[in-house]
């Protein structure tokens, strides 16, 4: 028989489009394939509506063993907390999900489990997410997880139901981009700085519909939690995931945890990892590439995450933005910030300071924060909160003593959840309050009814909680 056109040489692949191809079902109309997932992710705020629609219909889960859920977004972070929410109306999704998992046999995280965390935060340090795997979550930061090499995406509550019923998805094939990272970032420089000088440089909307794959130098220099801040922030390029290929670092990462391989099969499966890589002459749709030397330690002055500055710059005229903001977004993000264009935003006074969510609430976001608080005092009037992204996560912390440089310095130390990324956990800093903040979306009233949210890295949101104003971390007044 005469050969068929297998034998022709294969194109080369991108790593996305590699794993993408291996978990093709069917390829349905267009450009639309039927995908399989491998892992399904849930939370409290969204998973349980899926669950009793899908009971509802009267389906049922196709592969429990590989759902997981936990509670996150509406939980009560106070210390000790209460078995409930402080959501007005929330009790009804931590019933939906705890009644869900339990009848369709769920692995559930729950309150007072100690692997209850932050979705993206849990899953990493479970192990959940592997590489090569297809991961699904009912939550748009959900491309976090793709800094394992995963293609992780975050889906609707209706998706969700159809991914609990049949473990796929039909999903719109996305293009390939590769953004290339060369160099080193400089000192004090750090992952969150990165994503938001390129999101400033790519605009909010720069990587729709878009698998951005991180590479380069500067990426590989990344450890698990700083790739997993980056992918994070891919959310806010509009990016349908964010993909780095695994590599040592991810495999000393996964070793050990509770859900990854073990024995002779963490050794095939590690065997198989190292072949995931983007292969020579893989046709990306687009390609950015940045310097790491020129990334400086960045704040937000606006209402998008696409409004970031250099910390030790001016806030920029509408003229300098380069049309990634139109002129009435311009006025009404400058409005509502309060802030003056052409004045530095270092000096600004703040009420408050926020560490915490699924960007930068791992140990080494609390231990670069702890760094700079050891020995100093919470500026008077600032309320500085510190909400660890995962139980785990927190025991971590206070195993190493971080715990008490954050109390000391006069930060409330609470449990893991989503606490104050945003307000539909029900509680907030107030209307024209300034906080400076360590999460990944700055929009009108995300913290709360007309609270102003700058945005930066954790060691950028300690400085101003110590001096009341915003500040630059390497430049405090030195400890006595
Ligand atoms: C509530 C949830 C669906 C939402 C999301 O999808 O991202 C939240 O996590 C957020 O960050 O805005
Ligand atoms: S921490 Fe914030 S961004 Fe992350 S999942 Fe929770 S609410 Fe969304």
């Amino acid at each position: 028989m005469t050969p068929v056109a297998s034998d022709a040489p294969r194109p080369p692949r991108t790593l996305a489009g590699a794993i993408w191809e291996t978990h093709v079902v069917a390829a349905l109309d267009g450009e639309t394939d039927l995908l399989a997932v491998d892992r399904l992710l849930l939370h409290e705020r969204t998973g349980g509506v899926a669950l009793r629609s899908l009971d509802d219909a009267g389906r049922t889960v196709a592969a429990p063993a590989q759902v997981f859920a936990t509670m996150d977004h509406i939980v009560d972070t106070f210390p000790g907390r209460s078995d409930d929410t402080l959501m007005p109306t929330g009790k009804a999704f931590l019933t939906a999900m705890r009644e869900g998992a339990l009848k369709h046999g769920i692995t559930l995280f729950d309150l007072h489990d100690p692997r209850q965390g932050i979705v993206h935060v849990i899953s990493p340090e479970q192990g959940i997410v592997l590489p090569g795997l297809t991961l699904a979550c009912p939550d748009s930061h959900t491309c976090t997880q793709g800094a394992f090499g995963a293609i992780a995406w975050g889906i609707g509550s209706t998706e969700a139901e159809h991914a609990l019923a049949t473990m796929t998805l039909r999903v719109e094939r996305p293009h390939d981009m590769r953004i290339t990272i060369d160099g080193r970032l400089g000192t004090g420089v750090t992952a969150k700085d990165l994503a938001l000088h390129i999101i400033r440089r790519l605009g909010s909307g720069g990587a729709k519909r878009h698998i951005v794959e991180f590479a380069g130098a500067a990426v590989r220099a990344l450890d698990m939690e700083a790739r997993m801040t980056l992918c994070n922030m891919a959310t806010e390029l509009a990016a349908f995931g964010a993909i780095i290929a695994p590599d040592e670092t991810t495999f000393a990462y996964l070793a050990g945890r509770p859900y990854a391989p073990e024995g002779e099969m963490w050794d095939t499966a590690v065997a198989h990892w190292r072949t995931l890589a983007t292969e020579d002459a893989a046709p990306f749709a687009v390609e950015h590439r940045f310097d790491a030397a020129e990334v400086a330690p960045m704040i937000t002055w606006g209402t998008s995450p696409q409004h970031g500055m250099p910390l030790d710059a001016t806030v920029p005229a509408f003229e300098s933005l380069d049309g990634t903001t139109g002129r009435a977004d311009y006025d009404r993000a400058i409005a509502y910030m309060d802030v003056t264009p052409g004045d530095r935003l270092e000096g600004l006074p703040v009420n408050a300071a926020f560490i915490g969510s699924c960007t930068n609430s791992r140990v080494s976001d609390l231990r670069r924060a702890a760094a700079i608080l050891k020995g100093r005092k919470v500026a008077p009037g600032v309320r500085a909160i510190c909400v660890p992204g995962s139980t785990q996560v927190k025991r971590d912390a206070e195993a190493e003593g971080l715990d008490v440089i954050f109390r000391d310095a006069g930060f409330e130390w609470r449990e893991a959840g989503c606490s104050m990324c945003f307000y539909a956990g029900g509680e907030s800093f107030g209307a024209q309050q300034r906080v400076v903040s360590s999460t990944n979306r700055n929009f009108e009233s995300r913290q709360g009814p007309g609270t102003r949210t700058h945005i930066a890295s954790p060691e950028t949101v300690a400085a101003p909680a110590i001096a009341g104003a915003i500040a630059d971390p390497r430049r405090l007044e030195p400890l006595p």
